[in-house]
């Protein structure tokens, strides 16, 4: 998973394609070894070793893939999965009004530079996703998962973190977004 392209290749500006099934052993590996890297990252040992960034998700255009897959793995305060998920053609069913960001903004494995402000995003969603089975699953997820979730549909439609920050003023968000510390 060193192959992490960063921001400027064209690939992280494409919309990625929807899977159909049931999916290639090939298309399901590479699925697998999404999740593997964000295990490895999260490894406080093996990050040091290899370098890495802690990652809570990954979606298969940051490795070239331009496919409608992500893997996410958010850890809770001792460390446990809180969610951990390959999702296969996400679809966000609905989302609240009420906004949300991350007090000290968004940052991103395919940019190697700090990008500060505000990166507004719907606080509560309805996701529907398949595992690499073909089942369908439907979840509301709240707060930071659901800000995780959003950053990696993001990457499926050539969206990046920043295109969503305030370029007058970088902390103003739209009035009412909850500030989450
Ligand atoms: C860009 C990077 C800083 C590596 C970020 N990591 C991260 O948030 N680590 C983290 C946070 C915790 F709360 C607990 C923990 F164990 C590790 C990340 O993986 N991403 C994912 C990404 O770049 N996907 O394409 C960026 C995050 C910004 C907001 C949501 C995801
Ligand atoms: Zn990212």
């Amino acid at each position: 998973m060193d192959d992490i392209i960063r921001e400027g290749h064209p690939t992280l500006r494409t919309r990625a394609e929807k899977f159909t099934f049931p999916m290639s052993d090939e298309d399901k590996q590479t699925a697998l070894e999404m999740m593997e890297f964000l295990e490895n990252s999260q490894d406080p040992k093996l990050a040091k070793k290899y370098k890495l960034r802690a990652g809570v998700g990954l979606a298969a255009p940051q490795i070239n893939v331009p496919k409608r897959m992500t893997a996410v793995l958010v850890p809770d305060e001792d460390g446990n999965p809180l969610f951990k998920e390959i999702l296969i053609n996400p679809t966000i069913l609905s989302e609240s009004v009420q906004m949300v960001a991350l007090g000290e903004g968004e940052g991103c494995l395919s940019v190697d530079r700090v990008i500060p402000g505000y990166v507004p995003r719907h606080d509560r969603i309805k996701l529907r996703w398949y595992d690499l089975d073909g089942n369908q699953h439907t979840k509301k997820l709240t707060d930071y998962l659901a800000i995780v979730v959003q950053h990696e549909i993001d990457h499926l439609n050539g969206i990046l973190f920043f295109d969503r920050i305030n370029e007058k003023d970088p902390f103003q968000a739209p009035p009412g977004t909850f500030i989450l510390e």
